[in-house]
């Protein structure tokens, strides 16, 4: 139970990734500041969080079990919670999409946005009538670089992140009368199971209803630069762990805080012409004529990127 004086934290998606790294981070906290309840939809899965947790589970760290497409399920989480007292909360849960649409079931997309985008909002739907209440508390919300900017063959996965930052950008302007504070974190490519699961699922497919040239685009061109892609700019999740430890922290939190200062330019790009055609021409040209580069272009990207670029992101370190 949280102690007094303590911030209570409740995190979903936590058996694995950036949830159970931000977990532990913020549950090790050396001047014990917060108890975290880190929750997933399947308690069997929560052996990698104990074990990373150590001497902080059963102290700092408690479980609960939440499946976030569960409104039930929601519910009984947030009952569980002592006075449904929540002061930051860090919507994590995700799930990734990535193929030929041709391929992709209506199912699949449903359950993308089941996730991603309704998800969030029962979370939210159940913790904010309690925060506005007491005029105080913090929703984070952990959404995407592919939130800001669409990648090719990310349709639906991409359109769940946008749709959650419209959702939120009307949100955060009401919330902000009552002094609850609304925060997105955006993170470029991360080495979690988001990564291996998108791997995995991919070689399994086969791409039914997708014609031989897009399918041909997807495996033999979009794949290997999003390899090239992660191995260049990966970030860990203890990395975004750091960084949204630093927003929680923040005595004036950012509505919108990057993480990787290499997804600078390609935002700003985006503003720079709002018709979007210089975006759509600069992606099709990085990833058709400088598909081969990829991996070259962006380690220079990597050294080049400028001291004011990292200023607006918010660093891990
Ligand atoms: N990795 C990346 O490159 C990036 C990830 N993100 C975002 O970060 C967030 C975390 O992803 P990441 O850590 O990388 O990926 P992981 O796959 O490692 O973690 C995702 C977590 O979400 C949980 N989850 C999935 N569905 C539900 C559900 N219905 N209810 C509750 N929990 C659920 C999974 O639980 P279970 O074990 O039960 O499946 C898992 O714990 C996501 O929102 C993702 O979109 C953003 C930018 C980049
Ligand atoms: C930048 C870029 C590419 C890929 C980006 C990728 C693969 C980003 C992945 C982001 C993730 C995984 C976000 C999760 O939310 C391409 C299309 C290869 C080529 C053009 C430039």
């Amino acid at each position: 139970m949280a102690q007094p004086g303590q911030k209570v934290i409740l995190i979903t998606g936590c058996s694995s990734g950036i949830g159970l790294r931000m977990a532990v981070l913020l549950a090790k906290d050396e001047q014990k500041r917060y108890h975290v309840i880190a929750t997933m939809r399947d308690l069997k899965r929560k052996d990698k969080l104990v074990e990373a947790a150590g001497d902080a589970y059963g102290k700092t760290l408690s479980l609960l079990t939440l499946d976030v497409c569960n409104e039930e399920s929601v519910k009984q989480c947030i009952d569980n919670v002592k006075d449904r007292h929540i002061d930051v909360l860090i919507n994590n849960a995700g799930i990734g999409l990535v193929g030929p649409l041709e391929s992709i079931s209506m199912d699949e997309m449903k359950k993308v946005f089941e996730t991603n985008f309704f998800g969030v909002i029962r979370m939210i739907k159940e913790v904010m009538p309690d925060m506005k209440r007491r005029r105080g508390g913090h929703i984070i919300v952990i959404s995407s670089v592919m939130g800001l900017q669409g990648v090719v063959f990310n349709d639906v996965y991409a359109a769940s992140k946008f749709a959650m930052e419209g959702f939120c950008e009307c949100l955060a302007v009401q919330l902000l009368k009552f002094n609850v504070i609304l925060s997105m974190i955006e993170p470029g490519p991360v080495h979690t199971e988001f990564e291996m699961k998108m791997i995995q699922d991919v070689s399994q497919k086969e791409y039914p209803g997708a014609d031989p040239d897009t399918v041909h685009y997807f495996k033999n061109v979009y794949l290997p630069s999003s390899v090239d892609i992660f191995e260049a700019l990966g970030q860990t999740p203890d990395d975004i762990a750091r960084c949204t430890k630093k927003v929680i922290e923040a005595s004036n939190p950012r509505f919108r805080n990057l993480t990787n200062p290499l997804y600078t330019p390609i935002v700003a790009m985006k503003y720079a012409d709002e018709t979007g055609g210089l975006s759509v021409k600069a992606f099709y040209h990085m990833l058709f004529n400088m598909g081969g580069l990829m991996h070259v272009s962006m380690t220079a990207m990597k050294y080049l990127t400028c001291g004011c670029l990292r200023s607006r992101t918010v660093s891990p370190n």
